[in-house]
């Protein structure tokens, strides 16, 4: 199914205006973190960020099209996302996700080394719950928590076995988070709930033994 010149127009300009909110907030050091909106099923087709590019920056070459094989559906000389698997795997396994973001933070990448142990993170009655779309009283939710290859396919598989449509984000074991939702709009607050509940708790961690004033 051929794309319109305005399906690519708008997927590229809705990464720029995620991309350039997430760099305000330092999500991309190192080049890390990768974004992707999905343009079509049947046969799967999704924009991505091009692989190894500074994501605070914005250039008239920051992504590609590619099918659900990660290869590129139009001649280009950008190599896309060297995770561009994971997206197309959250894509197959999650219908209803139609974009899937991936960064790098100290606050996920501490948890999931803190949590790998029970292979989720867990964490119940923060309001930010309700960011993720969960709304019921007193919710709990666990993040799994998959260790990390290098081996890209090997990676994918292992996020393909855990991902479920629950939870909208999986935690990779001192790299990454990767989250999804049903537009950019619902994806970039799914992975906002997620980091400030990792910040929350990391905080908290800290805090907990601090001695407070008699009330
Ligand atoms: C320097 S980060 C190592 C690669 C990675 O984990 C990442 O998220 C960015 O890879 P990409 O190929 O999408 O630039
Ligand atoms: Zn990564």
């Amino acid at each position: 199914m051929s794309l319109t010149i305005e399906q690519r127009l708008d997927a590229f300009k809705r990464l720029d205006e995620v991309k350039l909110t997430f760099a305000k907030r330092d999500w991309f050091p190192g080049t890390s973190g990768n974004l992707s909106i999905k343009l079509t099923d049947q046969p799967l087709q999704f924009a991505v960020t091009a692989s190894g590019k500074d994501k605070t920056k914005l250039t008239p070459e920051d992504y590609l099209i590619v099918n659900e094989d990660a290869a590129p559906v139009e001649p280009t000389s950008l190599k896309p996302s060297a995770e561009t698997l994971i997206h197309a795997v959250v894509y197959k396994k999650i219908p209803q996700a139609k974009a899937c973001f991936h960064v790098h933070t100290l606050g996920n990448n501490l948890i999931s080394e803190l949590y790998f142990g029970q292979r989720a993170f867990s964490i119940q009655g923060q309001e930010l719950i309700k960011g993720l779309g969960i709304w019921e009283e007193n919710a709990s939710i666990a993040v799994p928590i998959v260790e990390n290859f290098a081996d890209i396919p090997k990676l994918a598989a292992a996020i393909e076995k855990v991902i479920t449509p629950d939870i909208p984000g999986v935690l990779i074991r001192n790299h990454g988070i990767y989250a999804w939702g049903a537009s950019d709009f619902e994806a970039k607050r799914h992975l906002e709930a997620f980091e400030f509940l990792f910040e929350y708790h990391l905080r908290w961690l800290q805090l907990r033994h601090v001695s407070l004033p008699a009330t």
